[in-house]
């Protein structure tokens, strides 16, 4: 049997790498070991390859599984959402999108500028939802902490869930921090059975955080959408943001607005088409 050909396209949402593969016409199964062999080689690197699939519901563009660098999955992914936003628009030629994943469903729309909007839906907080091992009753501050009791180097961070875990801890300087360092250990403490991604944030104003993230799966990454909304809402439930901020990241700003009526966070910005081409069929092979 020959291999099948699969056209990709490679991306990127504020510098968050991303790789789209259309499998909505063809059926290749994607194992873990091969998104890592795709994901080594430096024309196909990525941070998230999201691989669209034939929608499972009605007026939505596609079914979109999301995989990380380490062949894991996730749930959400805010900038990856933007990238394919993009496609689908220029596909049909409408102002809008929207698709679905594990988590939900993801409506996006033209913003005009260049950017794209998705409603990245509403944030759990539950300690099960996230999901935490043990019950948390407040989950603005958890008791979690590294380095020595008395004087600890990260702690207290807030959780959430935004389709993703994620935690955020409260520093006064994200670039203090040796992140490459800490992420790992954190990202698989035993608190977080399905593993988290980490964040550091600074609140720089009432309507302005600065963020850096270590993504669960992928490791210390641009920008990372999902995270943007997570820091935005944990800072409005501790008071120290309005509901309306600019979230700027290594790669550049996310507008987050946490919408009052529905609780749903919106999250605006870029995208970027970088170049095409087609997956090594050698790789396929294995997977057919
Ligand atoms: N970069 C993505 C999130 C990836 C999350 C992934 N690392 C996980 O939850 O395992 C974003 O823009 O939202």
């Amino acid at each position: 049997m020959s291999a099948p050909s699969i056209r990709y396209r490679k991306m990127n949402g504020l510098g968050n790498e991303i790789l789209v593969v259309d499998l909505r016409a063809q059926s290749v199964s994607l194992t873990p070991a091969l998104v890592r062999e795709i994901a080594a080689r430096p024309d196909t690197h990525f941070d998230q390859m999201m691989v669209l699939l034939r929608p499972r519901s009605h007026g939505t563009d596609a079914y979109v599984r999301i995989f990380n660098t380490d062949g894991s999955l996730s749930a959400a992914c805010g900038n990856g959402t933007r990238c394919i936003a993009a496609l689908a628009m220029e596909e049909t030629g409408r102002s809008e999108a929207t698709f679905e994943t594990d988590a939900g469903l993801l409506p996006s729309w033209d913003a005009g500028d260049g950017l794209i909007t998705v409603d990245m839906g509403a944030p759990k907080f539950g300690w099960s939802e996230i999901p935490l091992a043990r019950e948390f009753a407040d989950t603005r501050a958890i008791d979690l902490r590294v380095g020595p009791a008395e004087a600890p180097i990260l702690s207290q961070p807030s959780v959430a869930n935004m389709g993703n875990p994620h935690a955020i801890f409260w520093v006064d300087d994200v670039g203090a921090y040796d992140l490459a360092r800490l992420g790992p250990q954190l990202e698989t403490d035993p608190v977080f059975p399905e593993r988290a991604n980490i964040s550091l944030a600074q609140v720089t104003a009432p309507d302005g955080i600065t963020l850096r993230v270590w993504e669960r799966g992928a490791g210390l990454t641009r920008a990372c959408g999902s995270a943007a909304c997570a820091a935005a809402v944990a800072a409005a439930r501790l008071g120290l943001t309005g509901r309306s901020v600019t979230v700027t990241l290594p790669g550049g700003p996310l507008l987050i607005e946490w919408r009052e009526r529905d609780d749903h966070v919106l999250m605006t910005g870029p995208w970027e088409f970088e170049h095409e081409g087609m997956l090594p069929a050698g790789s396929l092979e294995t997977a057919a």
